[in-house]
């Protein structure tokens, strides 16, 4: 079990997130949601040690009960996949030399056939032409794709996964959504979701935390969410979610 406590994040003595707690289970999905801005991805980098340099931090995260400061929970027991892919990969450096990186650093032994295997999974057609390719020579989409497939490379118990389809075509957006899913069922992949996406929470998650201005406002069961919101953010959250299909939330 992956425990965050108390993480808090201000900026110049503004607080951007107040005293977040949540509880990460291996084979189970936590949705964190809310609108632009709430602080989700502020939440997610601030627990991984990768928040901007103006920021100040306060929390833990523990592992089983026992703190574990962000280097050593990066990769190792948590893999990310954060936004703006295209920053995370260095421009003189193939995908393959990404991903052989990636094993050398997490100490696994480089195998090319995985590799290509997880390439393909996340939709890219040819992955060997894929892993000779450098990040300009990708789209949005595709870099999206390779840091996916490079979360899990690492075959860490934990991901988490900041707006992870967001910049995806419907189909792709499918099958990375199935990917996930069968990870976190076979592999038991412990998945903090990040996602301002509804319809991803509904597919994917078993448990869903609320965040409005920093704050955790309403949490519950991924059901409970849905049939019986009560907050007016997860309420508004959920009516927007059943406008896409033409329905409305009871009152
Ligand atoms: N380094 C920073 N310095 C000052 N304020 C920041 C910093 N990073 C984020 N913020 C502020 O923190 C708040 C939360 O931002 P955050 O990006 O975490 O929201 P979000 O819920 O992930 O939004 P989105 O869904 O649009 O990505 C915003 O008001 C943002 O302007």
């Amino acid at each position: 079990m992956l425990t965050i406590e108390g993480l808090g994040v201000s900026a110049a003595a503004r607080p951007l997130l107040r005293d977040l707690s949540l509880e990460i289970a291996q084979g189970r999905t936590l949705a964190l949601v809310g609108a632009s801005g709430s602080g989700k991805s502020t939440a997610c980098a601030a627990a991984l040690g990768v928040h901007a340099g103006n920021l100040e931090v306060s929390g833990q995260v523990c592992l089983d009960g026992n703190p574990v400061p962000p280097d050593r929970l990066r990769g190792r027991v948590v893999a990310s996949i954060l936004q703006n892919p295209r920053s995370g990969f260095n421009p003189l450096r193939t995908m393959r030399d990404h991903m052989r990186e990636t094993c050398r650093a997490l100490e696994r032994p480089w195998a090319e056939d995985t590799a290509r295997h997880l390439l393909a999974e996340v939709g890219l057609e040819d992955p060997d032409r894929v892993l000779g390719l450098y990040a300009f020579e990708m789209s949005g989409g595709m870099l999206q794709r390779v840091a996916i497939a490079l979360a899990l490379l690492g075959g860490a118990p934990f991901l988490f996964a900041d707006e992870p389809t967001t910049d995806l075509d419907l189909v792709v957006q499918a099958r990375i959504l199935d990917l996930l899913e069968r990870s976190r069922d076979r592999a038991r992949l412990g998945l903090l979701l990040i996602t301002h996406d509804m319809g991803v929470v509904a597919r994917l998650a078993d448990e869903v935390a609320v965040l409005e201005a920093g704050i955790v406002v309403e949490r519950g069961p991924v059901g409970q969410i849905f049939h019986a919101p009560r907050h007016p953010v997860t309420r508004m959250l959920v009516a927007a979610h059943l406008a896409l299909y033409g329905k409305e939330l009871p009152a």
